[in-house]
């Protein structure tokens, strides 16, 4: 069992200086808007992933008219203590896990796992392929650490293919540096893509099923993923394109190009779904995200909610709130402006929630 205890933000965003303690599993954040709800939900997020849930540019985590930040966590990990302390500084950032400091950051992702809910999770359905890459890439770094070793390389040699099809290396011979790149191209992208397509197998049934309880429904729900590697060799794609790659000068193929499809009875969900139709899939989603992260690890991720109750129909907020104030969920974290609206929420279930005014 993951549970946090304390937290300081030190000139975090709205903070200057404060200290949160949870004690119970529920814990309601309330306030009015803007009085810093998201952002401390973000702070416990940024404790489990060494990164804010919502931009990677430290100097918009950094309070207006200072030079840095500093979070620190106390945790209970399986009944031992932890300490977390994320600070950054004049643009350097430093983390430590019990006062030893990382050489990579990537050592301390998916030792505390966590899952963010959030309104701009929309975006995962709205925006371009990208969002859809970067919501799997974090699930799936979660869960295999090799995938994430391969896919930081797979993006430091595209980077150098890319500058090289922009100024093209001078010799007799310009194709050997490109041949030597869609090698190791191919020995770090093949593994990404296969475990996505395994993963994906594996989860669309539990997205169904976790759609079915929370919308009442019987809609059927799909995630088809878009790669061109499903139909073709990865060499002879990259050896297919080469001449267009210099003419464009980028890559353009590959599994940075990968996409998903998110489908209501076959149907696009960017264009046809209804906004509470979207949102009882992130739902789904993120849920079903949450159980393959709890059964690899052994033990329940945070759960991070904000602002669930927005387009949300009465029955769908009290199912939802059914399932994760239930024993199969962690702590779970849950902002809202409105208390008596938490406390009327979560009247039914067995679990007292701590409210949080801020
Ligand atoms: N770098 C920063 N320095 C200081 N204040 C900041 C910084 N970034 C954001 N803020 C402030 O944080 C506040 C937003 O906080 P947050 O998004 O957590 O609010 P919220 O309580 O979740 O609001 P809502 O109920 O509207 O969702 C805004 O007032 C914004 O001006």
């Amino acid at each position: 069992m993951l549970h946090i205890q304390k937290i300081s933000l030190i000139q975090f965003k709205n903070y200057s200086r404060q200290d949160f303690s949870f004690q119970r599993r529920i814990v309601g954040i309330t306030g009015r808007n803007g009085s810093g709800k998201t952002n401390l939900l973000d702070a416990i997020y940024y404790l489990c992933f060494t990164r804010s849930y919502f931009t990677s540019n430290e100097s918009q985590n950094t309070q207006y008219q200072t030079n840095g930040f500093r979070l620190e966590g106390y945790l209970e990990k399986n009944g031992q203590p932890e300490k977390i302390i994320c600070t950054v500084k004049d643009g350097r950032k430093e983390v430590s896990l019990n006062d030893e400091k990382y050489d990579r950051f990537s050592r301390h992702i998916g030792q505390f796992p966590a899952v963010m809910i959030a309104p701009d999770d929309a975006e995962i359905i709205l925006g371009g392929s990208e969002e859809r890459r970067k919501w799997l890439d974090t699930l799936l770094s979660q869960l295999y650490p090799e995938y994430l070793e391969h896919l930081i390389v797979y993006q430091k040699i595209l980077l150098q293919r890319n500058t090289l099809l922009k100024n093209p290396a001078p010799g007799p011979n310009p194709d050997a540096l490109l041949d030597v790149f869609d090698l190791q191209l191919v020995q770090h992208g093949t593994p990404v893509f296969e475990i996505r397509r395994r993963f994906l197998d594996s989860f669309i049934p539990q997205v169904q099923q976790l759609y079915d309880y929370i919308s009442g429904t019987h809609e059927v729900v799909n995630i088809r993923y878009q790669c061109t590697l499903l139909e073709e060799d990865y060499t002879a794609q990259l050896t297919a394109a080469r001449y267009r790659d210099m003419q464009l000068q980028r890559t353009t193929t590959g599994i940075h190009r990968d996409d998903l499809q998110f489908l209501l009875n076959d149907h696009l969900m960017k264009t046809s779904a209804s906004q509470g139709q979207r949102k009882s899939f992130l739902f789904a989603l993120k849920l079903a995200q949450f159980e393959v992260i709890k059964q690899q690890k052994k033990s329940a991720p945070l759960l991070l909610l904000d602002d669930v109750f927005e387009k949300l129909d009465q029955e769908r907020v009290l199912r939802l709130i059914n399932l994760v104030a239930g024993e199969n969920y962690g702590q779970v974290f849950i902002t809202d402006t409105h208390a008596e609206r938490l406390l009327q929420a979560f009247s039914e279930t067995q679990e007292a929630i701590q409210l949080i005014s801020i």
